[in-house]
């Protein structure tokens, strides 16, 4: 019943390095796609004040912009036209939150009501946290540069001589990119069918992609894996030689190997806070139930307590938004509770008060007062990484402080390191995997080179960031995390 999707077009590497993952195991037929043009990908709600408004597509129409003018959710905005005459910002500022970089440049307004709500539907986070230097980087970047983010935006274009639109990216971002054009080649059909889809998962779910790995893994016949084995501990080789040495298995009774090299995706404590999310998936019979057709809507921190008090950072309108998944007519739906707003609770909602609090978020917003015929609750405790203020000064010191240590040896992958989605974490992996062959393994890297290397980040032509190989396939480059 669970119905995550994957992104059409991610941050960074977007779909690229899974795509060829999905060719390669042979699952390209178990691939189901909701195309940009259905309500499912066009139709993102933001439940404000009281009311679905339907986020402004890729190209808005005047008719969309007022009727979003109406409700109040746009008040605001009219700082955009301001925001290049506002001083830039400090030197001495190394950071910033994302709520304190728009309400000084744009309107605290914008971010409470729309980007708090956007910042919900990503990270479960707190704009008032969250960094605007990692998360919003090409804005930072730009008004580092130009004193503002969208009068540097023009002028960046303005200024250069190349023909096509021009964009910020760090070189590590630019070489991968171009990495990526030499190394990933796509079966055309296949690259057509991404390109023109905004969600893609499988007929039976993300599962899919992790039992085809597994089984392909294992069908080498030089790989183990072992699992219910945690990592104890581990540390440098001493004495000379180089590698890591891992202590893992049960407490009771550990067992202690050492490894030339190692890859890991532990997390470490004093880079990121996490938060804890509860989904609780409903269906209905009726198949008539949701107000709007669409992926879904959001809820931004501005929403008052009494309107909101479970909690709830957004719903997803699953039975709209992915269609090809169910063998029963019906309305599927997901309620996400919890990230920021439960920062500190020692304990959680049970079951039963997840389901509970659910269905009252469910009839209080969009009126469903049908009783759900299934559901499912599930608690993820600590499952998104939090870009807090401050992250990337914490990620600098971390990765430096393993270099040091390891030589390279330890590897690091993963959300808490490239970005909260899958297709983030498997671009960081398909890297890191790059970064080995040949001598490579040998080397110094510890995986996190861009955040180690203090290069000024560079004016590319924005065609140099996307996969041009095979049919155009889209790769946004926003110099995000
Ligand atoms: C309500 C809570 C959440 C919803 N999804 C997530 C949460 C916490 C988790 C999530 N959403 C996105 C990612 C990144 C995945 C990736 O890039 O591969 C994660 C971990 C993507 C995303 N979802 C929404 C937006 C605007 C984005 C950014 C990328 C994009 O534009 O595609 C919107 C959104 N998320 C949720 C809803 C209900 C919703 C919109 C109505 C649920």
């Amino acid at each position: 019943m669970a119905s995550e999707t994957l992104r059409g077009r991610g941050r960074r590497g977007g779909q690229l390095t899974r795509a060829p993952q999905i060719q390669e195991l042979g699952l390209i037929d178990a691939v189901i796609y909701t195309k940009r043009s259905e309500p499912g990908a066009k139709n993102r709600f933001v439940y404000y004040p009281d009311t679905l408004n339907r986020l402004p597509s890729e190209r808005p129409s005047l008719a969309d912009l007022f009727a979003l003018w109406r409700t109040g959710i746009l008040a605001g905005a009219f700082g955009m036209l301001k925001e290049p005459m506002v001083p830039k910002r400090p030197a001495a500022m190394t950071d910033e939150t994302v709520g304190s970089f728009l309400a000084r440049r744009v309107d605290k307004r914008i971010a409470d009501n729309l980007v708090s709500a956007v910042f919900h539907g990503i990270y479960a986070g707190d704009i008032w946290q969250l960094s605007a230097k990692t998360l919003l980087g090409l804005a930072w970047q730009l008004e580092g540069r130009y004193g503002s983010a969208l009068g540097g935006f023009f002028r960046m274009q303005s200024e250069d001589q190349r023909p096509h639109q021009v964009t910020i990216v760090h070189p590590v971002d630019l070489q991968v990119a171009k990495a990526m054009n030499e190394e990933i080649d796509l079966d055309p059909h296949f690259a057509k069918s991404l390109k023109d889809a905004s969600v893609f998962t499988f007929k039976d779910g993300q599962q899919t992609l992790v039992r085809a790995l597994q089984s392909a893994v294992e069908a080498k016949g030089n790989v183990e894996i072992r699992t219910q084995a945690p990592i104890q501990s581990f540390k440098a080789l001493e004495g000379g030689d180089m590698g890591v040495e891992i202590v893992s298995g049960d407490e009771a009774s550990p067992s202690t190997q050492s490894f030339d090299l190692a890859i890991s995706t532990l997390r470490n404590n004093d880079i990121t806070p996490y938060v804890t999310v509860m989904t609780v998936n409903l269906y209905y019979p009726n198949p008539t139930l949701l107000p709007v057709q669409g992926f879904g809507y959001l809820i931004p921190q501005s929403i008052p307590f009494e309107q909101n008090p479970e909690r709830a950072l957004g719903v997803i309108f699953d039975s709209s938004a992915i269609k090809g998944q169910d063998t029963v007519e019906g309305t599927k739906i997901t309620v996400m509770m919890g990230g920021h707003w439960w920062d500190g609770w020692e304990s959680y909602p049970s079951q039963e008060e997840g389901l509970q609090m659910a269905k009252r978020v469910v009839e209080r917003h969009i009126g469903i007062t049908d009783e759900p015929t299934a559901h499912l609750v599930n608690l993820s405790r600590d499952c998104i990484p939090q870009y807090t203020l401050g992250y990337s000064d914490r990620l600098k010191n971390f990765a430096e402080g393993i270099t040091d240590e390891f030589k390279g040896r330890l590897r690091v992958v993963g959300s808490q390191f490239n970005g909260v989605g899958v297709n983030d974490c498997i671009t960081g992996a398909w890297n890191v995997a790059r970064g080995l062959r040949e001598e490579g393994w040998k080397g110094r890297s510890c995986g996190l080179d861009k955040i180690i290397d203090s290069r000024e980040w560079i004016v590319v032509p924005a065609s140099e960031m996307a996969y041009v190989k095979r049919e155009g396939l889209d790769k946004r480059g926003d110099g995000g995390l």
